[in-house]
């Protein structure tokens, strides 16, 4: 496992915990101006996930690492990403399965189950990194969560 620095995110919370995680998945880019992208290709994608919270759960844990890792890996791991439900739409790049695109998901997948959670949890960045030169890092605005 590569161990790195990762980009730190401002708040308040009293506990902040990192997840990293790899994730072996293929995508290819819906759109010409892709280029070699738009061809079908394969990442190990390398990501952290940062998650802030002031209360711990009745196993003293702000969440499990190892739910953080299923919650991914369940969906995306050895997969093609465009045949998922969350990336198949050709129409709206938004959509499309690129580097910006999968955090957002990511961190929009991990937030519902962290909302299920007493101790409410949040999940505050998620850092991308799709090849060893080209990473992505999402963080989430305010008005995104629920509570
Ligand atoms: N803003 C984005 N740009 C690109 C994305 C993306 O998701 N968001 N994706 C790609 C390709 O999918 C590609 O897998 C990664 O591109 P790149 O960093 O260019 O990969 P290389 O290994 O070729 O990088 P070098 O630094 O040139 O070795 C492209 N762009
Ligand atoms: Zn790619």
């Amino acid at each position: 496992m590569l161990h790195q620095f990762y980009p730190q995110v401002p708040h308040d919370f009293r506990y902040e915990l990192n997840k990293d995680m790899h994730l072996s998945a293929a995508h290819f880019i819906p759109a010409k101006e892709a280029g070699k992208c738009a061809n079908m290709h394969g990442h190990t994608y390398v990501i952290n996930i940062t998650i802030a919270g002031d209360t711990l759960n009745e196993t003293g844990f702000l969440i499990n690492f190892q739910r953080l890792k299923e919650i991914v890996h369940s969906r995306f791991d050895h997969h093609l990403l465009n045949e998922d439900p969350l990336f198949a739409n050709k129409e709206d790049p938004n959509y499309f399965p690129t580097t910006e695109v999968v955090a957002r998901t990511i961190w929009k997948l991990v937030q519902q189950e962290l909302d299920k959670e007493p101790n409410q949890p949040r999940c505050v960045q998620v850092l991308v990194r799709e090849t060893p030169t080209s990473y992505v890092v999402y963080r989430p605005k305010k008005e995104d969560f629920h509570s």
